[in-house]
């Protein structure tokens, strides 16, 4: 097991790469905590865009960005600020069992104080790797003296070699909000979630395991284990929606879906001194 720090010319770390048995690696970038890749015998998971930025100037568009502290739009700008700011490497370990870890810490800023979301709080991010798996857990605390509320996500992209090949199961009879069509309160009836068109929808509280048939190869199966994060959002933005993003390219859509563990439709609270832990397992599953 392995722990590699890369740094820039002002020797700050700007790149994390942990290696485990079974050819397994996983890079995570400080800015944003944002992981980039994650392989198991050496096959790549998860979709990075070829046209994504990953020099600072924008949130990176693939891996597993952070959402924090809004989901979407809202007071903040899309998503909040933790994925487009640089997180610090903390604490590392590659003496426990076949695992590398690796800690990121973000804690507010001049500039968080003085955003629409001003309090003091503190982020530690876990990012462990093993043979076949990928956890990322954050412990959240509040070191305001007053409460405060936020939506959180893990935004990840999984690599698809056929978009038309994935399923998602564990959704079947979990009401979902469809951000397109502007509907609440559906429920979701298909045993087999597939992408064939532009979709974007909250699953809210969802109680057990959603598995992702098709990730890495068409037989790649990778079960998302949730700790504490209710929801799962399900997006890709297929043709249209494609071109209009500016780091994504136009036939992207086809290698990826995003599956995303948080908690979202009902914001966390968290009072003054208090901490809470939500996260999320990925496990390369064997094949069925
Ligand atoms: O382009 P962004 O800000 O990274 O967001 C991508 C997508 O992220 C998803 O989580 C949202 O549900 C979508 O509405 C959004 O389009």
């Amino acid at each position: 097991m392995a722990i590699e720090l890369y740094k820039n010319d002002g020797d700050e770390v700007y790149k994390v790469k942990l290696t485990a048995p079974n050819d397994a690696e996983c890079v995570i970038y400080t800015y944003g905590a944002t992981v980039t890749s994650w392989k198991v015998q050496g096959k790549e998971l998860l979709f990075v865009s070829k046209l994504a930025k990953l020099d600072g100037t924008k949130a990176i568009r693939g891996g597993i960005p952070i959402v924090f502290p809004q989901f979407g739009p809202g007071k903040l700008p899309q998503h909040g600020f933790a994925r487009n700011t640089n997180w610090k490497v903390v604490d590392q370990d590659n003496k426990t069992g076949d695992m590398a870890t690796v800690h990121f810490e973000l804690t507010d800023s001049e500039a968080t104080r003085a955003s629409e979301w001003p309090y003091r709080f503190r982020l530690l991010y876990k990012v462990t790797l093993t043979g076949t798996t990928l956890s990322t857990i954050i412990e959240y605390e509040n070191l305001d003296s007053s409460a405060f509320d936020f939506t959180t996500l893990m935004h990840t992209y999984f690599r698809t070699s056929d978009v038309a090949g994935v399923k998602v199961k564990g959704l079947d009879g979990i009401k979902y909000v469809d951000k397109i069509l502007g509907q609440s309160d559906v429920v979701e009836t298909r045993k087999d979630v597939i992408v064939d068109k532009n979709e974007d929808r909250v699953y809210v509280d969802v109680p057990g395991e959603v598995l992702v048939d098709g990730v890495g190869s068409e037989d790649g199966r990778v079960i998302v284990k949730r700790f504490n994060y209710k929801d799962i959002v399900f997006w890709n933005p297929w043709e249209e929606k494609a071109k209009e993003m500016s780091d994504f390219g136009d036939d992207e859509y086809k290698e990826m879906v995003c599956v995303e563990a948080g908690s979202v439709a009902k914001p966390v609270s968290l009072e003054p001194g208090s901490k809470w832990v939500g996260g999320q397992l990925l496990r390369l599953a064997p094949k069925a």
